[in-house]
């Protein structure tokens, strides 16, 4: 069983790394792949390492913003749809994305109504973690409007930069995944002073960890 777990940055998925280094599980083997921040990065990574080899499981981990603030900052989630919150057009006050001005289509694969699915099919022992809809977007929203507009338009629970990415090339290529995604803030006006990234990596790590030895 090959498993591919893949980051924005290094820093997500240190202690995991730290955890393989001299490690040989018997069941599986695992590979690292640190894909950049962004869509833009992570899909051009993925593609080019899809390419090359294919894992039989592809997971993605990562520290996002929440929308609710009753979450608890560390708290871990399996994304199980994810949408594109900024890919579209400005219109006066109001912004269309490529499915309202009829440039994509709400079905054309491997989108679903909208949205980029996670069926988890072919997924082996998913993590009994809460599961969450996520949105994808460029700039990391830090306004009342911006978050009401994407609260409104797609209802996420979760918004990261990199989810949408890594859903639409598991799906186009038919690779089981997962993406894992642990509460660093709350999306709202920005106050980086609030983020609590430490503790999102430690929680991310320790479900990773936790998924990964049930292969030894
Ligand atoms: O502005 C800074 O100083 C700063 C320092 C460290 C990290 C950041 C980020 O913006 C991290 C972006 C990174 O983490 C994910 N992420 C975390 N929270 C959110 C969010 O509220 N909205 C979108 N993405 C978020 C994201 O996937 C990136 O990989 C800034």
């Amino acid at each position: 069983m090959k498993i591919l777990v893949t980051a924005a940055t290094p820093f997500e998925i240190q202690p995991l790394i730290d955890h393989l280094a001299g490690r040989q599980y018997q069941h599986c083997q695992v590979s690292t792949l640190i894909g950049g921040i962004g869509m833009m990065h992570t899909a051009y990574q993925l593609g080019r390492h899809f390419g090359g080899s294919k894992p039989d499981l592809a997971i993605q981990a990562g520290i996002a913003g929440c929308f609710d603030h009753s979450w608890e900052m560390g708290k871990v989630v399996i994304i199980d749809r994810e949408q594109l919150g900024d890919l579209g057009v400005e219109d006066d006050q109001s912004y269309k994305d490529l499915f309202d001005i009829q440039l994509w289509q709400p079905d054309q694969p491997p989108f679903t109504n909208r949205q980029l699915i996670n069926t988890f099919n072919g997924v082996p022992d998913l993590p009994a973690l809460p599961v969450a809809s996520g949105v994808t977007i460029n700039t990391v929203s830090g306004s009342e409007r911006t978050r009401q507009l994407l609260l409104d338009k797609y209802q996420p629970a979760v918004e990261s930069m990199e989810g949408a990415a890594f859903h639409y090339a598991c799906l186009q290529e038919n690779i089981p995944f997962f993406q894992l995604r642990s509460i660093s803030n709350y999306v709202e006006v920005r106050d980086k002073s609030k983020w609590k990234i430490p503790l999102a990596i430690q929680t991310l790590n320790d479900a990773l960890i936790k998924y990964i030895e049930r292969w030894n």
